[in-house]
């Protein structure tokens, strides 16, 4: 057993510290994608980050749709739209102002789209650590999904989550069963810069919370 195991000492600090750095300065980009194509080896690394991702019972639920053509891009944006209105009408007053004045998503001007779905049935019926809890798998698809996020940080790739669409019509759209899920609309491009704070928070939309009020010891505690 032991010619299996590697090195678990703590990285070196210069390694550490780019490890925080790529998790404190990851952005969710809608508006500073570049235009210029990702190359394929660079794409796939950032796969390869995904697939390394935990997953329930060892299950790799997840599949990764690469969207490149012009057509695709704009039929998806249209779908966002549709979308985004209807979320829009859910908003009141100035917060339905503020909403309208945000930007929330890079569909078309961002070169790649990548959109990650989880297959619940990888692992057949009965899955190790999934057995009381079905959600287990989409956990899982989570996880590759923010591999990816903090690597192409760290290849200077801007990544933008796009949820703002009624399944059906991506599902339409990319040709995926019924029984698939769609986990996440990826948004992928170069970006020169990026906010120093979740552009929400720069917009005024919400603050990031205090973390001492998220933590409690032993028993939960209602946040004040
Ligand atoms: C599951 C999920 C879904 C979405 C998002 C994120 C996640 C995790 N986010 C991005 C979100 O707004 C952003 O992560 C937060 O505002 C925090 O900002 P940073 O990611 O730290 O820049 C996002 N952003 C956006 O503009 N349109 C969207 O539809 C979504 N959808």
């Amino acid at each position: 057993m032991r010619d299996c195991m590697v090195d678990g000492e703590a990285f070196a600090a210069d390694a550490r510290e780019a490890v925080y750095r790529a998790i404190h300065t990851r952005r969710d980009v809608r508006d500073q994608f570049l235009s210029d194509p990702l190359p394929d080896d660079l794409v796939r690394r950032l796969l390869k980050a995904a697939h390394a991702a935990p997953s329930v019972g060892f299950m790799q639920p997840w599949s990764f749709i690469l969207v490149r053509s012009e057509e695709t891009k704009q039929a998806a944006w249209k779908a966002f739209s549709k979308a985004n209105a209807e979320a829009e009408a859910m908003f009141a007053d100035e917060k339905r102002d503020l909403y309208r004045s945000l930007k929330l998503e890079g569909i078309r001007k961002a070169p790649l789209s990548i959109i990650v779905t989880c297959d619940p049935d990888r692992a057949g019926p009965v899955v190790l650590g999934r057995t009381h809890n079905p959600r287990m798998d989409v956990y899982s698809t989570v996880c590759a999904v923010q591999n990816l996020w903090l690597a192409a940080r760290a290849e200077g790739v801007g990544v933008g989550w796009v949820s703002i669409f009624q399944d059906d019509d991506v599902r339409a759209l990319l040709g995926i069963p019924e029984r698939i899920q769609i986990v996440a609309w990826l948004c992928l491009g170069y970006v020169r810069e990026l906010y120093q704070e979740p552009e929400l928070a720069v917009k005024g939309w919400r603050q990031r919370l205090d973390l001492d009020q998220l933590i409690c010891e032993e028993r939960w505690r209602e946040r004040s």
